[in-house]
């Protein structure tokens, strides 16, 4: 009975990469929210991905993983590495040469993307994997936290979108929210893509090579 409950958790996901404000934002929810994720991660038994640095939301999420075991991989570009802008990180830094390079790789090495609450850089780290993924160049899973209601514009905006005809019906699927860690991770789990019929060599679209890759 205890191994079938260990086989239940066991996630289709070994690496995800969260997508979170360098603040920790106003409402405490956001971080709660950073802390509770964090959790379901190492419960799961799932490494984390994320833009390096341990300041606001990611260093509340990436603290908690890798306390909790996980690995943490932390890709950031060298302009941003110093200390004063980033401060300390955890487990293993890789260093890109550039904001894309360092989009590819996220994007590479996770199995699927959530993004928490966040400003412009979540939002362009999101809506480019929702890109992504509608031009079939990966079809990993993109899950948003909707903390609180704060992508609730968005998500209005969006389907705006659809109705005014510049976003079709398989491609607003393509974003799963849910306002709980745990009832996001459910959702990731079951999700399925739809595929585009376009056809991407994926390592050729992602591929570059890292600067430098520095382990902790
Ligand atoms: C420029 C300053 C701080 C930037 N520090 C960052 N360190 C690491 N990663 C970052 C940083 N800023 C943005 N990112 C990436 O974008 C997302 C967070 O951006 P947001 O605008 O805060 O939402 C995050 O997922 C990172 O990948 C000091 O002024």
């Amino acid at each position: 009975m205890e191994n079938q409950q260990q086989i239940a958790k066991e996630s289709r996901f070994r690496r995800i990469c969260v997508f979170c404000g360098s603040s920790a934002g106003k409402n405490p929810s956001y971080q709660l929210a950073a802390v509770q994720l964090g959790k379901e991660l190492v419960e799961k038994h799932i490494d984390l991905v994320y833009g390096g640095g341990s300041i606001g939301l990611m260093g509340q999420i990436s603290q908690v993983v890798y306390d909790g075991g996980r690995h943490v991989l932390g890709v950031i570009p060298t302009t941003l590495m110093p200390r004063e802008i980033t401060g300390e990180s955890v487990g293993e830094i890789r260093a890109v040469s550039s904001m894309h390079q360092r989009k590819a790789e996220m994007a590479r090495q996770a199995d699927a993307f959530i993004a928490l609450p966040g400003g412009y850089g979540t939002l362009e780290e999101l809506l480019e994997m929702i890109t992504w993924a509608q031009l079939g160049i990966h079809d990993k899973p993109v899950g948003l936290l909707n903390v609180d209601g704060y992508y609730n514009s968005l998500l209005s905006f969006i389907d705006k979108a659809v109705d005014e005809g510049f976003i079709d019906l398989a491609a607003r699927h393509i974003i799963v929210s849910a306002e709980t860690p745990c009832e996001l991770m459910c959702k990731l789990e079951e999700y399925a893509p739809e595929h585009s019929g376009l056809s991407w060599e994926m390592e050729q679209q992602l591929e570059y090579k890292a600067k430098s890759d520095i382990a902790r």
